[in-house]
């Protein structure tokens, strides 16, 4: 049995390292599992990546990797030693199955983004996309588990169609999730933790409302109370 704590992971959306330690001091066991996007890594964080999995904790690194086969293959493989858990790369079949071979047996476990939680109908046809959001999430989580991906990175709207086209083993990482009646922001796709969990996601990803909240704990603790 996966620990409760295990589904949260605490997105470190903030500027500067010893701010995120700081956090991570202030969550303490409340959480065990942060995400360091690229906001932090641009600020130094990649180094918080080894000194967070020194002390037990998981570290899932959003890089959203996306560029010629090349690079992104040699990008994934200068990334392998630093002992994050999962890494992520947009749902592009040319760029995902590049990843899993920068991956190599060692590395950790690469995550398709499909269709961003911020992107209504609305955005998705802006960006130049005839299918439907669930229709393209779909196409896209197909093509992941054909590149042999671990994971998909989908809105929890879409968590039960992708589990039936990514079956029980892969695993289904959702963002955009908020606490009832917190705020949205630039979040479109959105559930709450519990809805999330009986969508049957395997980890939800929350920012603002941990980072933001006048005691970061708390927050992180109802949340996984939310998906108990
Ligand atoms: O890959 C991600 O983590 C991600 C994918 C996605 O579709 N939507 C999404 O919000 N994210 C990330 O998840 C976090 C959500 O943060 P909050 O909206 O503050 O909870 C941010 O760090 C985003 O970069």
């Amino acid at each position: 049995m996966i620990d409760p704590r295990d589904r949260l992971i605490v997105a470190l959306d903030l500027g500067d390292p010893r701010e995120a330690e700081a956090l991570v001091e202030r969550i303490g066991d409340a959480a065990t599992f942060y995400k360091i996007g690229y906001r932090l890594a641009y600020a130094g964080g990649l180094a918080l990546v080894p000194k967070l999995a020194a002390r037990g904790l998981k570290v899932f690194l959003d890089l959203k990797l996306h560029d010629i086969g090349n690079t992104v293959e040699e990008g994934v493989r200068a990334l392998t030693d630093l002992g994050a858990t999962f890494l992520t790369v947009h749902a592009y079949p040319q760029t995902m199955r590049a990843a899993v071979r920068g991956r190599g047996e060692a590395g950790p476990k690469i995550l398709a983004v499909t269709v961003l939680t911020s992107y209504d109908e609305a955005d998705a046809r802006e960006a130049g996309y005839a299918l439907p959001v669930p229709d393209l999430v779909a196409q896209r989580a197909a093509q992941a588990a054909q590149a042999g991906l671990d994971g998909i990175v989908c809105s929890a709207a879409e968590a039960a169609s992708v589990r039936d086209i990514i079956g029980p083993d892969r695993l289904i990482v959702t963002p955009g999730i908020r606490p009832a009646g917190a705020e949205v922001g630039d979040q479109k796709r959105v559930m709450t933790p519990g809805e999330a969990r009986a969508a049957g996601i395997d980890h939800v990803v929350v920012g603002r409302p941990i980072t933001g909240a006048a005691d970061p704990r708390d927050a992180a603790q109802r949340i996984v109370a939310d998906m108990a």
